[in-house]
């Protein structure tokens, strides 16, 4: 599918990739009754919630998800749920319907199913998918090297619990194919070191690799590559 490569910088550049996400999510409410957008964690998102937060849409209408989660509590500096309820479900987007990824189960295998059939419920495909990307070329929670890399780039299953290679905590994670579930893709990256290994990702190679090839590689929604100087 095309990728789209956009540029935003300085003060500007959170609130340009932030009215963008608007603009598909009011086009999909005006069209379908409903948009839905599935976030990914890290610190690029934040100032893109804290804009997007501000803007004024039918929010009541906005199913909010999540790309991947850490297995901790929701009140943990370190949860995706946190920042999502921190940035953007606030004030009138706080009407938005939020689908979390973490449940009590003990741990991120024994909660994948009950995460399963919660996401199995989402009205796909999703209207946007927000990803981010590591400096190695992971995405959402699909990591080189990672235990679960093959089965998170093969399965048909929606979600995926996944232990990282080296970060502290067990992940829950769309996969590959859920990913693909999407009417739009967003990739926000900053800095030269990631840009250097888009690039690289770009040029072709192994998803193994560098996973972010998942998203540039398939066919089904197109991509717009937010290379963001926030
Ligand atoms: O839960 C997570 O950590 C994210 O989903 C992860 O995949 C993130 O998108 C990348 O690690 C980039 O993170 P930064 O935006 O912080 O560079």
């Amino acid at each position: 599918m095309p990728i789209e490569h956009l540029f935003a910088t300085g003060a500007q550049a959170a609130a340009d990739i932030a009215a963008r996400i608007a603009t598909i999510l009011s086009d999909a409410v005006a069209q379908r009754g409903v948009a839905s957008i599935a976030l990914s964690g890290g610190r690029s998102p934040r100032p893109v919630l804290e804009a997007l937060s501000q803007v004024d849409l039918d929010w009541g209408k906005v199913v909010v998800t999540l790309v991947d989660e850490r297995w901790v509590a929701p009140d943990n500096a370190d949860s995706n749920e946190k920042l999502v309820r921190d940035t953007l479900l606030r004030g009138a987007a706080a009407q938005a319907r939020f689908v979390p990824m973490k449940t009590p189960a003990a741990n991120a295998y024994a909660g994948q199913a009950a995460v399963e059939a919660a996401f199995a419920d989402l009205p796909w495909p999703l209207d946007i998918i927000l990803l981010g990307m590591g400096d190695d070329g992971h995405t959402a929670s699909l990591f080189p090297e990672g235990k679960e890399l093959a089965e998170g780039l093969t399965s048909q299953a929606l979600t995926i619990a996944a232990t990282p290679p080296v970060a502290p905590h067990e992940r829950m994670s769309l996969t590959a194919h859920g990913i693909s579930q999407s009417r739009h893709i967003f990739l926000q990256i900053s800095g030269a070191a990631k840009k250097a290994v888009y690039d690289r990702a770009l040029a072709g190679g192994a998803v193994e690799e560098l996973p972010i090839r998942l998203a540039l590689l398939q066919d089904k929604a197109p991509v717009e590559v937010w290379i963001a100087e926030i």
